[in-house]
């Protein structure tokens, strides 16, 4: 126990000598970060915003009907990596990424690619649910509507069904479609959110806390949906509890101040990390 201020001075400077070692760590990507017959394939990625670099040379593969972890302390660009994959961070005044990112072989930061129906393509769900101020039928309806994925009444019907179906929540809400979606509890209103993203027929799904703003029953309910998910879909998820990256994902991203310090399954980067910054967080030394 540290009962001086001296010893608290002497615990400091150990502390700070400790980073410093670390910090001349290799910054090198430790793990293969490729996989064979990639979704995703992202290459020397870098994301500034204004004259601040966020995102330094990160290189990371999504496969296929895989469910991909990125973990790191607060402030390493987790969020910021995933907003790239769907062209979110185009929103965002000053943000500037550079570098491959490819779906299925496709620049998706091409020019002249439309990033509106590549955000069907790769799909987004939210830390906090937001359906839209309509009705269940129309939080789902909506997205076909508007990218003319069905031909008539009946159709859009049975989209909406089979959405609802592989989201888990058909059964709660079947009597009451045209109740609105905001009236639901929050984790029926992330899988009304995760219907919605399903009915444009998504490749990728990428999910930024999903369940954060979720009580653990809920909670348990969307993590068993993302296990039914990876059948269908590649799924990305940023996640601040270890405990859901172990349960949900087969591989996981460890990422430190805008670098991605290393890649594995996620068996291995919990049970036998070799980065010392992944073994540090994991152990909770910091983070
Ligand atoms: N819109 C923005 N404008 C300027 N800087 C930003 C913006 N969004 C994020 N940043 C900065 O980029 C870095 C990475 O942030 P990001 O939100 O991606 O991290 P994170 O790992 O997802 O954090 P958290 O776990 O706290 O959500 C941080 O230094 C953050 O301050």
């Amino acid at each position: 126990m540290i009962t001086t201020v001296e010893e608290i001075q002497r615990s400091t400077t150990a502390m700070r000598s400790g980073e410093l070692a670390r910090s001349q760590e290799s910054r090198e990507t430790v793990g293969d970060y490729s996989v064979p017959d990639a979704r995703m394939r992202c290459r020397d990625v870098e994301v500034w915003y204004g004259d601040k670099r966020a995102i330094h040379g990160v290189s990371l593969d999504l496969g296929r009907n895989e469910v991909l972890s990125m973990i790191g302390p607060s402030g390493c660009g987790k969020s910021t990596f995933l907003r790239c994959l769907n062209r979110m961070n185009d929103t965002i005044d000053g943000c500037r990424v550079s570098g491959s990112i490819q779906l299925d072989g496709e620049e998706i930061y091409d020019r002249a690619l439309d990033p509106v129906p590549l955000r069907a393509r790769v799909g987004m769900v939210f830390q906090k649910p937001n359906p839209f101020p309509k009705s269940i039928y129309e939080n789902v309806a909506y997205g076909p509507r508007i990218h003319g994925l069905t031909n008539d009444k009946t159709e859009l019907d049975a989209l909406v069904e089979t959405s609802l179906r592989k989201a888990g929540l058909w059964d709660e809400v079947k009597d009451r479609l045209d109740a609105p979606g905001t009236g639901l509890s929050g984790g029926q209103q992330q899988r009304l959110c995760i219907a919605r993203t399903i009915a444009v027929s998504p490749e990728v799904i990428l999910m930024d806390e999903p369940c954060s703003a979720l009580d653990p029953i809920a909670t348990a309910i969307i993590e068993e949906l993302i296990d039914e998910l990876r059948a269908n879909y590649s799924i990305a998820i940023v996640t601040h509890s270890m405990q859901q990256a172990a349960r949900v994902s087969q591989r996981t991203a460890y990422f430190h101040l805008g670098d991605l310090i290393e890649v594995g399954e996620t068996n291995q980067i919990f049970t036998n990390p070799q980065h010392r910054l992944t073994e540090d967080y994991i152990t909770g030394r910091f983070g």
